[in-house]
């Protein structure tokens, strides 16, 4: 493979080993390939921002990995020049080889120190390498820190695009941000009520990222993904990457806002979801349902509009098994 036409999806797929060293892009931008499916590419001239862009932490959700891929192509072929300085970081490439969600452990529950408590996991060392190279990114940052972290989902949904704003330590979401989801095709913003071991929590808390996990559809193998549906993300993100300009005044009145109410965890084998495998992400639940219990344990819908988020009864044990969330005004 020459400089020309390389691909980090397949780089880090076969394996190969990073160098590090620079190369110029056509139209003056620098490109490095500093780590394991880990990617810098600054810009000629001042950076007016610094975008991480992952996917890939979760090994079946290849689709904004192929999004990403084809970004990158027109960057090293000169087809698209940055404005901004941009870290591309591919999740879990040991998962991503077996299209798997995690080998050994969810990679997306190991951050922000959680990686400490399975030490024995794959996945704990990359959550530590992860993180650390996205701090090495954001130190050097000048401009405005962005983190989107790219994903889709097991179950369809009834908002095909939604976006997850990290917990933000009691701060409020920047509204700005929420005309550039929709320009994404975005449809519904889930704000989290607590801290989280997600790696936009990280980002988000330990290095002042304004960090969005995005929903994009329906996961798929490598092959199977229709990327014209990936058209808004991908088009908005290399706007982004071409322009630098990450505010937009714009009023977006079309976006929905939820909040996260409560979480269903799975504490043991005995955990039963009483929702089947066709009920999609957002389904509103009748005011009084059993969503879900385990042994003593039940979850109980209020009514009041609530709705089920990622339910999923195959979470290991101690871990989230779905989300119950409720509207909530934007601004
Ligand atoms: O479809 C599912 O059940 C899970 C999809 C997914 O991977 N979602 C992320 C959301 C992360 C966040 O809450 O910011 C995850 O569960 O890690
Ligand atoms: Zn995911």
């Amino acid at each position: 493979m020459t400089r020309a036409d390389f691909s980090l999806l397949a780089a880090t797929l076969a394996a190969e080993t990073p160098d590090s060293i620079p190369w110029t892009l056509p139209g003056g931008a620098t490109a490095r390939w500093i780590d394991v499916g880990a990617l810098v590419v600054e810009p000629a001239g001042v950076a007016s921002a610094d975008l991480l862009l992952s996917a890939g932490v979760h090994g079946n959700e290849t689709a904004p990995v192929e999004v990403v891929e084809a970004i990158l192509a027109d960057l090293i072929a000169g087809r698209l020049t940055p404005a901004l300085r941009l870290m591309v970081l591919l999740g879990n490439p040991a998962a991503l080889a077996t299209g798997e969600r995690y080998l050994d452990y969810d990679l997306n529950r190991l951050f922000n120190g959680a990686h400490a408590r399975h030490p024995d996991a794959r996945e704990a060392r990359r959550a530590v390498q992860l993180e650390a190279l996205a701090a090495g990114f954001f130190e050097k940052a000048q401009g405005r820190r962005l983190h989107y972290d790219l994903h889709t989902a097991i179950r369809g949904s009834v908002f095909e695009k939604f976006a997850i704003c990290p917990y933000l330590d009691g701060r409020k979401a920047r509204p700005e941000q929420f005309a550039w989801l929709e320009a994404a095709g975005v449809e519904a913003l889930l704000l989290h009520s607590a801290p989280a071991s997600t790696f936009t929590y990280s980002t988000s808390h330990r290095s002042g990222a304004d960090a969005f996990t995005l929903e994009l559809g329906k996961a798929r193998p490598f092959g199977q993904n229709d990327l014209s549906r990936f058209a808004g993300i991908d088009h908005a993100l290399r706007t982004l990457i071409a322009t630098g300009q990450t505010d937009d005044d714009a009023r977006p009145d079309a976006l929905l806002g939820f909040r996260a109410k409560f979480d269903i965890v799975k504490l043991s084998d005995a955990f039963r979801l009483h929702l089947d495998d066709a009920v999609e992400n957002f389904t509103v639940l009748p005011d009084g349902m059993l969503i879900a219990e385990d042994g003593d344990v039940r979850y109980l819908a209020k009514g009041g509009d609530e709705r089920i988020l990622f339910p999923n009864p195959k979470v290991k044990n101690g871990l989230r098994a779905g989300i119950v969330v409720e509207p909530v005004a934007l601004r």
